[in-house]
């Protein structure tokens, strides 16, 4: 059946609008007439998705006839974004479209404010992972993201006075039209039960879980720019069993009971967990996981012996990252089938095994390495835990032989953590099954050698490597910010930076040109324009993420009161207009994040009905931060807050995402800051604080907020204004934590940070001068494209090659 692909869709505007056209007639079953913008929404993206399922088509063709290896992508989290611009910028029908909505009487502009953003994920691991899947296509690379279809994705965040609520995301509530259900490709998965020996085998056991369900997946085409492969993310949904259904009690009027079992299936993947650094150790989050890796498992092996016979090929055409501890599971689950299922001896599938993962760490924060406690594996996946004990049997011989009498050694590098309660560590699981470790910046990579997985690197230092973060530059650059994209293809001569974002290097012999300057700095102006959060020629100072005390929001806030008072001190003095705008989401359940999300909305409050302050200063929190929100805000920043305490954000990719817009960043010497400030020099960067060493040490030697209270008016003064619940009880408690145990010392870096937000001022008084610095932020941020960071996944850890698809003929 090879070969037989769809018509070539039409190029001419014509033949754009007649396939509008019969979408709409045909497969949204109405007319021009009574079409709605939801119908002239649905019918164009079905329309736009018929020219990449067309090269869909061509790419399955291509990977067949060449059966290479291949890439498979776990993760629980994909923060995809809105699907329509994208897919209209990837298939080149931008214009085409502008023009045929216009017949059904609609703007394109219109219909793109009903396009949905799949909202399955949390923050940054989630949305690396749609940046990733979306270079891999477009450098060409066989591969499968594998994640969750959650009914429910991230919350939806309002903010009032009183901080932050939240409300359930039903973020398909109209459909989806960006995705393809595959029910034939169905997997069942087990839950509970027990496991029996074998007889005459004394590694293979028979499992018989105690519930099954059914994965049901569906998928989205991940287009590549420039290129003709459309790769695919496979989304899989929990579903009852045929079985699942109980008629007999139904007809007895027990409805609740009746679909009970449909329902326990169903909540599998009901919700997207909201927290994003703590684990809360819920088994559902386990049976998440467990679903996730077996059903994509099942489906890498059905795609390998399609091709392939046996399984000495299997490491060698099989790759599969994990993104970060979630699906670690998958390793246990591998060497489940290849023993259990499949009969290979237990020495040659751990071989095998090991050879096809790699995994990549996203955080330092010890409370964000998952362990689960022996006794929920030992109900919920009884196999598995056996597994694991095997797993860490022969692991712990080979770390007793190379380090004979180690015993405290042996103690902690188990898999297995003992104590009252024994619990698996993940993450030890992760590095002992996998062929590759992996940190997201050179820090990160380099501390995590130094600390948390120290033992495993004295042990096996080859596994350990460093790929640092990266953002698509078609998102963040060309979507977010067309007019920017515009001038910098002008300044270029040609839009190739877009496919390679190293030319953007070629700015640099703008940067001290004064009109190209002023376009420049009037494109920022407009943006600022288009986001209407203040006065445009305002200092737009941004700290979009998510809410944890490591990333200190709570400093940039005591910085805004230091400003406050300084303002109401000498209202007249010539004071450097400020928007200062916060947005991301709190965990519902980090309730110390939260009272920093209502002392913002407080002093917001505050400020804005302050006459003598509001004139020269401004806070807005514009709810429910994702990443359509994102695109709005990153182009209208001028100056990007990036102030962890150095050593704790692994990466950031905001910060890479703000400095390719020309926002100029201040931070510390954290996670790709580090990376960034060397890349556009230190001249243009706003750099303070402590560095990692200088923090990692301070609690040991005795660090006491109380100092830096006395010792510096300014910061007494804010504290005091807090402490006297002039912004509220919130205040009060964020004063009591910072002056209690301050854990990420934030009183330590107030000074340092304040005098360097006194330089921004004085730097941005003058403008040609902060226009030149923007520049080169922008001109030296090419590396941190995530085409170039999958280009160093491929080459160091996934040792895969394109594979180029033909054009149509
Ligand atoms: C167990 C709960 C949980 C859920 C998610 C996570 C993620 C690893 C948190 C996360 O998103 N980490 C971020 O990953 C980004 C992509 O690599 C980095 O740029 C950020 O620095 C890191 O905080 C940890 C723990």
């Amino acid at each position: 059946r090879q070969g037989i692909g769809p018509r070539r869709p039409g190029k001419t505007a014509d033949e754009f609008q007649q396939d509008l056209l019969s979408n709409l007639f045909y497969r949204r079953g109405t007319t021009v007439e009574s079409a709605s913008a939801r119908d002239a929404y649905e019918t164009l993206s079905l329309t736009v998705r018929d020219r990449l399922a067309e090269r869909r088509s061509r790419t399955a063709a291509a990977h067949f006839a060449t059966n290479p290896r291949w890439v498979y992508y776990l993760s629980a989290e994909y923060l995809l974004g809105a699907q329509l611009e994208q897919n209209l910028l990837y298939s080149d029908t931008g214009g085409l479209a502008a023009e045929a909505v216009k017949t059904l009487g609609f703007s394109l502009e219109e219909l793109e404010d009903l396009d949905i953003e799949p909202g399955l994920g949390n923050g940054g691991l989630g949305r690396l992972a749609a940046c990733l899947v979306d270079s891999m296509a477009t450098r060409d690379i066989p591969a499968v993201g594998y994640g969750i279809r959650y009914d429910f994705g991230i919350f939806h965040q309002i903010i009032t006075e009183q901080g932050q609520t939240e409300r359930p995301d039903d973020w398909a509530f109209h459909g989806n039209p960006w995705e393809f259900p595959a029910p034939d490709d169905r997997q069942t998965v087990g839950f509970y039960g027990r496991t029996e020996p074998i007889p005459g085998s004394p590694t293979r056991k028979r499992w018989m879980p105690g519930e099954i369900v059914l994965g049901e997946p569906s998928h989205m085409l991940v287009p590549g720019y420039g290129t003709e492969t459309v790769n695919i993310v496979r989304l899989w949904r929990a579903r009852g069993s045929e079985a699942s259904f109980d008629l007999s009690r139904f007809s007895a009027g027990q409805y609740a009971e009746a679909v009970q079992e449909a329902v326990r299936a169903e909540n599998i993947s009901k919700v997207l967990y909201p927290d994003d650094s703590t684990e809360l150790g819920r088994e559902l989050r386990l049976k998440q996981q467990y679903f996730l890796v077996s059903c994509s498992l099942r489906d890498i092996i059905r795609r390998f012996r399609l091709r392939n016979e046996g399984w000495a090929e299997f490491a060698d055409k099989t790759v599969i990252q994990l993104n970060d501890t979630h699906p670690t599971i998958a390793i246990a689950e591998l060497m489940r089938l290849l023993v259990d299922e499949y009969e290979v001896e237990w020495d040659e599938a751990w071989s095998i095994t090991r050879r096809t993962f790699a995994y990549t760490c996203h955080t330092l924060l010890p409370e964000a390495l998952e362990t689960w406690p022996v006794h929920m594996f030992e109900r919920l996946l009884p196999r598995h835990l056996e597994i694991i004990y095997l797993i860490n049997m022969f692991f712990l011989r080979e770390v007793e032989a190379r380090f004979p009498g180690d015993h405290d050694r042996v103690r902690r590098m188990s898999i297995i953590a003992e104590g009252p309660e024994r619990r698996v560590r993940m993450a030890h699981l992760a590095v002992v099954g996998t062929e590759a470790v992996n940190g997201v910046a050179e820090l990160h990579s380099k501390l995590l050698r130094e600390t948390v997985l120290n033992d495993f690197a004295e042990l096996w230092p080859a596994k350990f490597q460093n790929v640092t973060n990266g953002v698509s530059p078609r998102r963040f650059v060309k979507i977010a910010n067309p007019r920017l994209a515009d001038l910098i293809t002008e300044g270029l001569g040609s839009a190739a930076w877009l496919g390679d974002l190293e030319q953007l290097a070629g700015l640099e012999a703008l940067a001290g040109d004064a009109s190209f300057l002023e376009r420049w700095r009037a494109i920022k102006r407009a943006n600022k324009v288009d986001l209407a959060a203040g006065d445009p020629d305002a200092l737009t100072d941004v700290m979009i993420k998510r809410f944890h005390e490591y990333k200190r929001q709570q400093l940039k806030l005591l910085h805004v009161i230091a400003m406050y008072h300084r303002i109401r001190a000498d209202p007249s003095a010539d004071w450097v207009p400020r928007t200062v705008l916060f947005a991301g989401k709190a965990a519902p359940a980090y309730h110390a994040a939260k009272e920093i999300i209502r002392l913002i909305a407080t002093i917001a409050a505050r400020i804005a009905a302050d006459p003598v302050v509001s004139p020269h200063l401004r806070v807005v929190f514009p709810e429910n931060y994702n990443v359509t929100l994102a695109e709005r805000i990153i182009p209208a920043a001028d100056l990007s807050e990036q102030i962890s305490l150095a050593g704790k954000e692994a990466s950031g990719t905001g910060n890479m995402k703000l400095a390719l817009n020309g926002a100029i960043t201040i931070g510390t010497l954290d996670g790709a800051n580090i990376e960034i400030r060397a890349r556009v020099g230190a001249d243009n960067f706003f750099l303070f604080g402590m560095d990692a060493y200088q923090a990692a040490g301070a609690h040991q030697q005795g660090y006491s907020p109380w100092a830096y209270y006395e010792a510096d008016g300014e910061l007494r003064a804010a504290l005091d204004t807090l402490r006297a619940g002039t912004f509220g009880e919130a205040g009060q408690r964020v004063a009591d934590s910072l002056l209690g145990r301050d854990e990420y010392l934030t009183l330590a870096d107030f000074r340092s940070y304040v005098e360097t937000q006194d330089e921004v001022d004085q730097v941005w008084r003058d403008p040609l001068r902060w226009a030149h610095m923007s520049v080169l932020n922008t001109a030296h941020s090419g590396f941190f494209s995530s085409d170039r960071t999958v280009a160093d996944y491929a080459a160091r850890i996934w040792r895969v090659a394109p594979v180029p698809v033909p054009k149509a003929d």
